[in-house]
């Protein structure tokens, strides 16, 4: 796999850096995450092909561990705020003076710098900051954060990743590591770039949710079906919008040409009325095969068994029976093979990790003993 050998010791965090160390893992990555001792409940649902150690880093002993991990590591994912590594004497310049090849990745909401980089947040809070929140939301609604998604993953876990790709490229020809700065403010805007990008193409000219790609326009919307299920309309050329029409039986001279905003409207109340005399089968049916760009709004259990996603197995069931989609992109050559074994307990790996790493069997036994360490490996012959 692509990032085979790849050594990657990961804090645990919320959700945006146990993603990032997630799709490390699924290309490859030996990933460790260092879990608090004493207890800790893991919140990483997205642990999958990654090894636990807990590790007391409050305790000096602990620290030293941790520096030990590092030397022989090529990444460091942290997801705390500002400050909390260099109060624990983990920050940079304590961790690349010992290995000036480690890539140490920042993920953060606010950044490093800045007013807001101590304050504690949430990715609603970071999407409103990137500009893109006063975007989302349906007309005369206030605006809506969707999911967690673009700030947390898309502009935060995955925007990592990809700064650590190019952080180990680069390091390929300079030898040399770096800090990864990571806000998901800024990954959140970056991955929004069109928005800013597109504006003078008139595409946001409109109040929110009254422009076309922003759930104004009738023909680029979703509409709910006879059996109670949805269908997306996606047509926005003249070509695919003429089948569309042609799909549901409606004739275009009967109707508000496509483009006449102030029809909307109208337009959006004809196609609710007809799309709702069908189930979603039926009008899949009818879909499925035309370029009317009309597709089924699937749940997160419908898409292992639609035919398109089966036949290219985009998602699958792990070990535990749970759905997950595949690793994206798909490479040709060194593919990801993502683990299909369950999540590791917190501390599973500590013994194996350490001995590892060098520690000597009475090394591990004194810092067990001391609290320092959690080993958990018998949980996981229950
Ligand atoms: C929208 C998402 C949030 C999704 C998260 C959810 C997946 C889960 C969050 C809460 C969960 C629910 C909850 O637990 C209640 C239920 C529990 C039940 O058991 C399960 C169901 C629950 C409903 C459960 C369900 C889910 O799991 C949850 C809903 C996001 O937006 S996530 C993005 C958050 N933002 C960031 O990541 C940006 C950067 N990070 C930060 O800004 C801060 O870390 C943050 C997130 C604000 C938290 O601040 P906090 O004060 O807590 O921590 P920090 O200031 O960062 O400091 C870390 C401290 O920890 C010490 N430390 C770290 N490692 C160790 C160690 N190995 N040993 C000892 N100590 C350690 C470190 O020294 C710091 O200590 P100090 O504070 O003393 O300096």
């Amino acid at each position: 796999m692509a990032l085979a050998g790849v050594r990657v010791i990961e804090l645990a965090g919320l959700a945006p850096a146990p993603f990032c160390g997630m799709i490390l893992a699924d290309f490859g990555a030996r990933v460790i995450r260092v879990d608090r001792t004493k207890g800790a409940m893991t919140v990483d649902t997205q642990a999958r092909g990654k090894r636990s150690v807990a590790l007391n880093l409050k305790n000096p002993k602990g620290v030293a561990v941790f520096k030990r991990l590092c030397v022989q590591s090529d990444v460091v994912l942290e997801p705390y705020r500002k400050g909390v590594m260099e109060k624990m004497g983990l920050g940079p310049e304590d961790l690349l003076k010992e290995n000036p090849r480690l890539i140490y990745a920042r993920l953060t909401g606010y950044g490093q710098s800045g007013s807001y980089a101590k304050a504690a947040g949430h990715d609603i809070n970071y999407l409103a900051m990137s500009g893109l929140l006063s975007m989302l939301g349906r007309s005369s609604e206030k605006p809506y954060a969707p999911l967690n998604l673009v700030a947390d993953f898309a502009g935060g876990g995955l925007m990592c990743a990809f700064g650590i790709v190019l952080a180990l490229l680069e390091r390929s020809r300079s030898g040399q590591g770096q800090i990864i700065d990571a806000s998901m403010v800024e990954g959140a805007a970056y991955v929004g770039s069109f928005m800013w990008k597109s504006r003078s193409l008139g595409l946001w000219n409109r109040p929110r949710g009254e422009n076309m790609l922003d759930s104004g326009a009738p023909f680029y919307d979703t509409y709910c079906t006879s059996d109670g299920k949805y269908m997306a309309v996606g047509a926005i050329e003249p070509q695919f919008y003429q089948q569309l029409i042609k799909g549901l039986a409606l004739d275009d001279a009967d109707l508000p040409a496509q483009m006449s905003v102030s029809d909307w409207p109208q337009l959006r109340q004809t196609f609710t009325r007809v799309f709702a005399t069908k189930t979603q089968a039926e009008w899949s049916r009818i879909f499925d095969g035309t370029d009317a760009c009309v597709t089924p709004v699937l749940s997160l259990d419908e898409v292992l068994s639609h035919p398109h996603n089966q036949a290219r197995g985009s998602f699958f069931k792990d070990s535990q029976g749970e759905i997950s989609p595949r690793p994206a992109p798909v490479l040709s050559r060194s593919p990801a093979e993502p683990c299909h074994s369950r999540d590791p307990f917190i501390g599973e790996h500590t013994r194996s990790v350490l001995k590892e790493y060098g520690f000597e069997q009475a090394q591990i036994e004194q810092l067990l003993s001391a609290g320092i360490i959690e080993c958990n490996e018998a949980k996981a012959r229950l």
